[in-house]
C-alpha cells in the first residue's frame, strides 16, 4: 500500500485553512483534517468550504466526539467530511453510534486512543467497535505538561509497533513528531502519516508556520510516497 499523508489545518480561521490547504494540495498531500482549533473556531463552514475548495480530497473532521455520537457524525458528513473522529475513552454506545452513522452517511470512522490507560488495548478496542482507521495519538497538553516539568515527553513512537500489531485496522501516529520521525511512520506499519506542528503550524499560535511551506511539503510527500507499506 502506497503510505498517505494528511495534513492537519490546526488553524483558528477558514481563510489561512484554505490558503495552507491550496498549498499542500500543490506539493502533493493527499488528505486535508480540519483541526478541532478550526472546527471550534469556525464550526462545520469550516468543514464546508474545503469541501467545497477541493471537492474530491478525503476529508477528516476532527471534532474528537465524546457524546451524542449519531447526530455529530451525521453533521459532519452533510458539511462534507469523509472520515470522523471518535475518542475511545468514549463511552462504547457512543463509538457504536459513530460507527452506525458512519455507515449510514458514507464516512470512514477514525477511533482515538488518546488518554487511553492502556492505549494498546484502546487500539483493539476502537477496532472491535467496527472502527476503520486508529489514531494512535499522544495529547497536546499532556506533551507540553510533561515537558514543562522538565520530564521525557511521551512520543506516538514509544508504542506504535505494539499498537500496529495489535490491530488489523490502518494505525496513524499523531502527537509531537518531528518531521524525520513522521516520515519514519510508514517502516513501524503505519501508512496514514500525519503532518502537524511544528512544520506546518506553529504549535503556540495556531497559525501556518513560516518559511518554503511548499518545497518542504513537496519533499516530505515524496519521500513518504516511495516508501510501502505491506
Ligand atoms: O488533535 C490534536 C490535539 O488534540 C489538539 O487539538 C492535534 O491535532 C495533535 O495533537 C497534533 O499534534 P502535532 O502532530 O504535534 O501537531
Amino acid at each position: 500500500m502506497r503510505p498517505i499523508v494528511q495534513i492537519s489545518l490546526d488553524l483558528t480561521n477558514i481563510d489561512e485553512a484554505l490558503d495552507t490547504a491550496r498549498l499542500a494540495m500543490r506539493a502533493g498531500v493527499d488528505w486535508l483534517e480540519a483541526g478541532t482549533p478550526l472546527i471550534l473556531a469556525e464550526g462545520l463552514h469550516g468543514v464546508r468550504a474545503l469541501r467545497e475548495a477541493f471537492p474530491s480530497t478525503p476529508i477528516v473532521a476532527d471534532l474528537k466526539t465524546m457524546d451524542g455520537g449519531y447526530l455529530e457524525v451525521e453533521m459532519m458528513a452533510k458539511a462534507g467530511a469523509t472520515h470522523v473522529v471518535v475518542m475511545a475513552r468514549a463511552h462504547e454506545e457512543t463509538i457504536r453510534c459513530v460507527v452506525k452513522a458512519g455507515a449510514d452517511f458514507g464516512c470512514k470512522v477514525m477511533g482515538d486512543n488518546m488518554v487511553c490507560d492502556d492505549m494498546v488495548a484502546g487500539a483493539k478496542w476502537l477496532e472491535d467497535l467496527g472502527c476503520d482507521f486508529v489514531i494512535h495519538h499522544i495529547g497536546y497538553d499532556e506533551r507540553r505538561g510533561i515537558a514543562a516539568r522538565g520530564q521525557r515527553m511521551p512520543s506516538p513512537l514509544d508504542q506504535l509497533r505494539q499498537v500496529v500489531d495489535a490491530v488489523k485496522i490502518p494505525v496513524q501516529a499523531v502527537g509531537g513528531l518531528s518531521l524525520e520521525q513522521a516520515i519514519e511512520c510508514p517502516k513501524y506499519g503505519a501508512p496514514l502519516v500525519v503532518l502537524g506542528a511544528p512544520l506546518t503550524i506553529d504549535a503556540d499560535a495556531f497559525k501556518t508556520a513560516d518559511g518554503d511551506l511548499e518545497a518542504s511539503l513537496r519533499m516530505i510527500c515524496d519521500a513518504v510516497h516511495s516508501q510501502d507499506v505491506g
